[in-house]
């Protein structure tokens, strides 16, 4: 059974579009069984840690939420109302089993993707706090552009899902601007520009946290899924 998409009245008015008040709420409350690898941990830097406490101070009056993150992509999105529900039909459970959400694929800590997401709901405004670490490189001392994108991606994502619920990518586009060092902090700032119908169009900037380095920027598009096809209809009806 596919979670029914549903929109429904967030704090001060706000729409939630795709995914229920409730299953959003009780998400960002509940205790889940799984690791939530989105909390500080002994890789973290200083600046990381710094940039954290800041945001976790501006969640003390609602207006921004910290996103937990699972290493299991049907754990992480709230009342799994995305893709990945039908995804599970496309794989049966022992294939899904040894399944991992991309940016969560490493268990040691600070060699991957170290990363939190808060999210203001009445911007519509997603921001992650990202820390590449070593196994992430591209050029010597340099975070892969291919990370890049997928932090950027991942971001973006978290939005599209908060306005829409079960989204795919349908562009991502990026300009490389500066390069990002290994194991330096840097502020992945997302936003809903439109909704148009079923598009999503978002745009995102990459900055190292004085401000003062712009490493990225990019424009996106997500689709939210026709919640009458599956996921599997959507594909093979290309
Ligand atoms: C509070 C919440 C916290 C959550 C906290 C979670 C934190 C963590 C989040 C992790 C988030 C995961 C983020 C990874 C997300 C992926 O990585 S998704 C994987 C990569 N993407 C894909 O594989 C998608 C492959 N493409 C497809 O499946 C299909 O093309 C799509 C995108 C579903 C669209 O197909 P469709 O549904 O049949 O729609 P279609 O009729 O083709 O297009 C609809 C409209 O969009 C337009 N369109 C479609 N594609 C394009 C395009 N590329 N360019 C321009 N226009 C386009 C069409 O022209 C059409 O426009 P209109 O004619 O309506 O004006």
């Amino acid at each position: 059974m596919l979670y029914e998409c549903s929109s429904g009245l967030l704090g001060n008015g706000h729409h939630l579009h795709g995914i229920s008040t409730i299953s959003f709420q009780a998400w960002l409350s509940q205790s889940k069984r799984s690791k939530d690898y989105a909390l500080p941990n002994s890789s973290w830097s200083q600046d990381m840690m710094d940039l954290y406490s800041r945001f976790l101070e501006m969640c003390k009056d609602g207006t921004w939420k910290r996103i937990p993150s699972y290493s299991d992509t049907a754990d992480h999105v709230p009342g799994k109302a995305c893709v990945h529900l039908e995804s599970l039909k496309l794989a049966n459970e022992k294939e899904r089993k040894g399944t991992r959400f991309f940016p969560r694929n490493l268990d040691t800590e600070g060699v991957g993707f170290e990363y939190a997401m808060f999210l203001n709901p009445s911007e519509k405004r997603m921001v992650c706090l990202f820390q590449p670490g070593p196994y992430l490189e591209g050029h010597r001392g340099f975070a892969h552009g291919g990370s890049t994108a997928t932090i950027i991606d991942s971001t973006v994502g978290g939005c599209a899902i908060f306005v829409a619920g079960r989204v795919m990518t349908a562009n991502l586009s990026i300009n490389y601007r500066n390069p990002i060092p290994l194991g330096s902090v840097v502020l992945v700032d997302s936003k809903v520009d439109q909704i148009e119908g079923r598009k999503v169009f978002l745009s995102c900037h990459v900055r190292s946290i004085d401000g003062q380095t712009l490493h990225a920027e990019a424009t996106a598009l997500f689709i939210q899924l026709n919640s009458t096809k599956s996921l599997q209809q959507q594909v093979s009806s290309q």
